[in-house]
């Protein structure tokens, strides 16, 4: 009987494939870097065709190095950057323009424009959602507006619409050949473009942004029991394998973190950071600048919602750092220089590289480094990045509990920058409460492996999966700072 789960987490900056075995073991991964392409100010683009090829790459060394026959693997399960925006020929499965990154601020024109007609609120009751770049359906409209023959292509039903997990089932599944067009709940939570309660496009939202219903995915449930099709035997995984879970890499990691009651929450520290709160089966509009999603749906129960946080720059400061500035070779070298000195000598930074996400949602807002005295070194530059991702989580956790009246006991922390301890006990003095990381910190990947087992039966319900959870590292508050 097949025992092994295969999980594939297309983030921002890399590619991994991981497979883990029947009680959320690590059992092989395989990771791969892609590029970031910087057409003008503002603008962040990948090339979706790489990031297929990444997927291909990874998912060959992953099953090799796991030791695995491929049909050993009971399930697969797709974790992905969300909101980020592909179009595609069906015919030929050719993009027609680059993939349209989350971070990318070009859209701002249509939201303003969108924002003076109805207000920047006027698709949030609907939609969980404020007005703003981040989100795929101005992105899509940008796309349909600006590239020639696209919307004609569309209107024909030749061009397809998708987030990268669209993107990269629809290539599983056989792409031009055959492959199926989907997506999850939770994806297409994040279009700005979903009803959220009924869980369906919405026609309104559609025809004011001009989008073609047919150019988007059929919409599933993130736990597909019946899966959503098999991969091609001739594919990268090299058998015929389900493909039955779907989700946002942040509802992923909420699940991999085991966060199945309301009132649980996560925090994950990638090239953005985004705390996420289960608030269960009623989705709650948020009044303090945080976004309402969907968390997941579990095949035919009701789907589970969150409250969340987005901080759009995070771990993509540091590698500013490196890769801007020449300050550090490494990202794990911030840690070494802002240990270098002994506070932040006065210096802040407000990374809006991409404007500011929550709770501000100011599309306009651009970075800052304040507090500049002839004592400030590189160190403190250093020391004053990390600090600003405590900060900003520091907002979000305060919007979340004048929102939910709830206060946090201790965060549950994942992503590549929880292995920096210095950020991570700044982290815990700043928010006053123990930070908390599982022996797991590929979370995100996990929480794929969890969903696809669940769908294939591998474990019968998430309570089964909490035993797998385990504590690694706790930093205690050494401040005495409130939260509220
Ligand atoms: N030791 C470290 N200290 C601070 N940041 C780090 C460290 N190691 C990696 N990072 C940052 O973490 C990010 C990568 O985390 P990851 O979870 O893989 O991101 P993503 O899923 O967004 O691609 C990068 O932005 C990198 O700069
Ligand atoms: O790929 P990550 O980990 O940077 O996550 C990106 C988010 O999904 C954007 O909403």
């Amino acid at each position: 009987m097949a025992r092994y789960l295969l999980a594939i987490d297309q983030g921002t900056t890399s590619t991994r494939a991981m497979v883990f075995d029947h009680e959320g073991r690590v059992m092989a991964l395989a990771q791969q870097e892609h590029r970031q392409i910087y057409p003008q100010p503002g603008w962040v683009e990948h090339d979706p065709l790489e990031i297929w090829e990444r997927t291909q790459a990874v998912v060959r060394q992953a099953v090799a190095r796991a030791g695995v026959v491929p049909a050993d693997i009971a399930a697969i399960g797709v974790t992905n950057q969300r909101e980020t925006t592909i179009v595609w020929d069906r015919r030929t499965g050719r993009p027609y323009y680059n993939a349209i990154v989350w971070q990318d601020t070009r859209t701002a024109a249509i939201c303003d424009q969108l924002a003076r007609d109805g207000g920047p609120d006027r698709f949030r009751d609907r939609t969980g959602l404020p007005l703003a770049t981040y989100f795929s359906g101005p992105k899509l409209k940008w796309i349909l507006d600006q590239v020639p023959g696209v919307r004609e292509a569309a209107e024909r039903g030749d061009a397809l619409f998708g987030t990268v997990d669209t993107w990269l089932i629809w290539w599983l599944t056989g792409g031009p050949d055959g492959g199926v067009h989907v997506t999850d709940v939770t994806n297409a939570s994040r279009t700005l473009l979903m009803d959220l309660r009924r869980l369906d496009w919405d026609d309104e939202i559609l025809r004011l942004l001009g989008i073609p219903r047919r150019m988007l995915p059929a919409i599933h449930p993130s736990v597909a029991p019946a899966a959503y099709g098999a991969t091609r035997p001739d594919g990268p995984v090299g058998a015929a394998v389900p493909v039955c879970a779907d989700l946002g890499d942040q509802q992923a990691a909420l699940v991999g973190q085991t966060c199945f009651e309301p009132g649980e929450a996560k925090n994950t520290y990638g090239t953005g950071c985004f705390l996420l709160l289960n608030t269960g089966a009623t989705p709650v509009f948020s009044r303090s600048g945080l976004i309402t999603t969907v968390a997941y749906k579990m095949g035919d129960q009701p789907a589970v919602y969150a409250l969340e946080g987005s901080i759009a720059v995070a771990g993509a400061l540091v590698q500013w750092l490196r890769d801007n500035l020449g300050l550090i070779a490494r990202s794990a070298d911030v840690e070494a220089l802002a240990g270098s000195v002994e506070d932040n000598g006065g210096v802040y930074f407000v990374p809006a590289f991409s404007g500011l996400f929550a709770p501000h949602w100011d599309g306009s807002a651009r970075g800052l480094i304040i507090g500049l005295t002839r004592f400030a070194n590189r160190g403190h530059l250093a020391r004053a990045a990390l600090e600003a991702t405590a900060f900003q989580t520091r907002e979000v956790v305060d919007a979340m509990y004048r929102d939910s009246g709830l206060r946090l006991t201790a965060l549950r922390v994942d992503g590549g920058m929880v292995v920096n301890e210095l950020l991570m006990q700044f982290q815990a003095d700043i928010l006053g409460v123990p930070v908390v990381r599982p022996a797991v910190t590929e979370t995100t990947a996990l929480g794929a492996a969890y969903a696809a087992g669940l769908a294939a039966g591998v474990w019968e319900e998430p309570a089964r999966l909490r035993q797998y959870w385990q504590e690694a590292r706790r930093w205690t508050p050494r401040l005495a700072l409130n939260s509220s």
